[in-house]
């Protein structure tokens, strides 16, 4: 086990390296952090530092109880490295906004660097040009809310197959998250690669996999002057497996798409507008696109480029979706009265259709309500790591440059100076508040904010709307005979994103309409 949270592990970690205290020690004494005016920081011990404080539970948790005592802002030694941890809506906007232009790292992490080729994918890559250019692909390509709304059908489609799935099983439990999850990547996968691959579920065992690796709390990131425990802890070894599944995986997806290339241009090709031909092209296509052209600042993508922001896309638009159906499902399911009216909702805006379809959304507007408050309790990546470039000073504290700071989302989307009640599922707080998650909230801030802001948005809202509606609209659903709301066990999987750790097992019934 090479995750932070394990008292054991970091007994064993402190063997090994007693070796190396040393040099640790040397690295630390050339340190000015005492010149330095740091934010409060809990106790530390030699060569750990605040390490053994985030061990016993999930870090954003940890990091919520150390934030009572030591303030929403915090200074962390983390082995041989400096953090910040940020738990209030007041010091994200310091670092989203008031020091947005100078937070807008992604700090290294080695998982990052051997899984994403190099840390070259959007959200890994280091902020300048590189950066800029991905991005505007990424964003321009596939992700604008025309192109979005274009993958309606796929969406519809793939829902529907599930619709009827669960409707075959009606009166037995179902494993409702498998479900949702494995729907959710395989619209991902038509999308991204124009169809469901031969691997899917390889590929979706490879994310899972790297989900788990990226969190960013490795003693391989947390000690990095001493490369020999990328090898001894065995991260490495684990990285480099799970990296060559996904390589091979990946490579042949690519080698298919340029092989059909030629032909499907020149079908395509025949009296269209570039709009037109973009409209048929998945997301790999547009990424090879990219890559015949020159972009600016004469970058040039390679084709291990395009494998990492094909799994940033394939990463992002499953995984984020389905942990926030799969929440919003576990949440209405404790409260059986917001259940019903999210139900009636949507029985009454497509009632006269007698199927939900894409157009409709629009006039749900308690289901967005128990959306927005979903993802304001359960975000998909509760810590999301920012670095800076420059040293700075925040609210008098000093700030060295390529310090990472983790903006605890999970917190501060609850915090009680902005937020009543915070950690109650109500999602009528949002009948007569314009809050909201895109960017300008500091107090909601799961999609993050400022440069770095999820460009996925409205491509991962669209599929949550859509699977909720349909799973409302089709089905009633009670708990499998010994299962009781109270029983759910309301707490996250250990990895980056905030998935719930046990799965949801539901009974479906279906009404009247399938
Ligand atoms: C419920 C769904 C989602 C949530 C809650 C979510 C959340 C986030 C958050 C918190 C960040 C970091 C933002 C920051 O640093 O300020 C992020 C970045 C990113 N997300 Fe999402 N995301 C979701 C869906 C998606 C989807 C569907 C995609 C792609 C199809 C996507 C692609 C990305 C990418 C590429 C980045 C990196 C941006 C950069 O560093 O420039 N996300 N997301």
């Amino acid at each position: 086990m090479e995750s932070v949270p394990s008292s054991l592990a970091i007994l064993i970690s402190f063997l090994l390296f007693v070796f190396t205290v040393l040099k640790i020690v040397r690295k630390s004494s050339g340190t000015n952090a005492k010149t330095l005016n740091l934010p409060p920081s809990p106790p530390k011990i030699p060569i750990l530092g605040n390490l053994h404080q985030l061990s016993g539970d999930l870090p954003f948790r940890r990091l919520k109880e150390l934030a009572k005592t030591y303030g929403p802002f915090m200074h962390l030694q983390l082995g041989g490295t400096t953090a910040f941890a940020v738990s209030s809506a007041e010091y994200a906007e310091q670092i989203f906004k008031t020091h947005g232009a100078n937070f807008v790292q992604r700090p290294y992490t080695l998982a990052s660097h051997v899984l994403s080729y190099d840390s070259t994918g959007v959200a890994s890559s280091r902020y300048g040009a590189y950066w800029r250019e991905v991005r505007k692909v990424s964003m321009l390509g596939f992700l604008t809310l025309k192109k979005v709304q274009s993958f309606h059908s796929v969406r519809e489609e793939e829902m529907a197959n599930l619709v009827n799935w669960i409707a075959s099983r009606a009166g037995t439990p179902i494993n409702f998250t498998d479900k949702i999850y494995t729907i959710t990547y395989d619209f991902t996968s038509r999308v991204a690669f124009g169809r469901i691959i031969e691997s899917q579920e390889n590929f979706i065992w490879v994310v899972k996999e790297m989900v788990k690796y990226v969190e960013g709390f490795h003693y391989a990131d947390l000690f990095p002057s001493i490369s020999l425990l990328h090898w001894i802890t065995g991260f490495r070894f684990k990285l480099e497996r799970v990296k060559r599944y996904s390589d091979e995986i990946l490579e042949s997806i690519i080698n298919e798409h340029k092989k059909n290339r030629k032909e499907k241009k020149a079908t395509l090709e025949i009296g269209k507008s570039r709009e037109e031909i973009l409209e048929h092209e998945d997301v790999v296509d547009i990424l090879l696109d990219a890559q015949e052209e020159r972009m600016e600042n004469d970058i040039k993508l390679t084709t291990d480029n395009l494998k990492a922001v094909v799994l940033d896309m394939f990463t992002g638009g499953g995984e984020t979706s389905a942990t926030t159906v799969d929440w919003a499902m576990v949440e209405l399911m404790r409260k059986p009265h917001l259940l019903k009216k999210a139900q009636a909702e949507v029985r009454e805006v497509f009632g006269s259709k007698g199927k939900v379809d894409e157009a409709g959304l629009n006039e749900l507007n308690f289901l967005k309500m128990v959306i927005k408050e979903t993802v304001r309790m359960h975000p998909a990546f509760p810590l999301i790591p920012r670095g800076n470039r420059e040293s700075c000073v925040i609210n008098g504290f000093d700030i060295p440059a390529n310090s990472t700071v983790f903006v605890n989302v999970w917190q501060v989307n609850r915090d009680p100076e902005r937020w009543t009640d915070p950690d109650t599922f109500n999602p009528e707080r949002f009948l007569d508040s314009d809050l909201d998650f895109k960017g300008t909230d500091y107090e909601f801030v799961t999609f993050g904010a400022g440069r770095r802001i999820c460009p996925g948005m409205v491509f991962g809202l669209a599929t949550v709307e859509i699977s909720l509606a349909m799973m409302l609209y089709h089905f009633d659903w009670k708990f499998p005979s010994g299962t009781k709301a109270e029983d759910l066990l309301m707490t996250e999987a250990v990895g980056i994103t905030g998935r719930r750790v046990d799965d949801l097992y539901l009974v479906p019934i279906p009404y009247k309409n399938v």
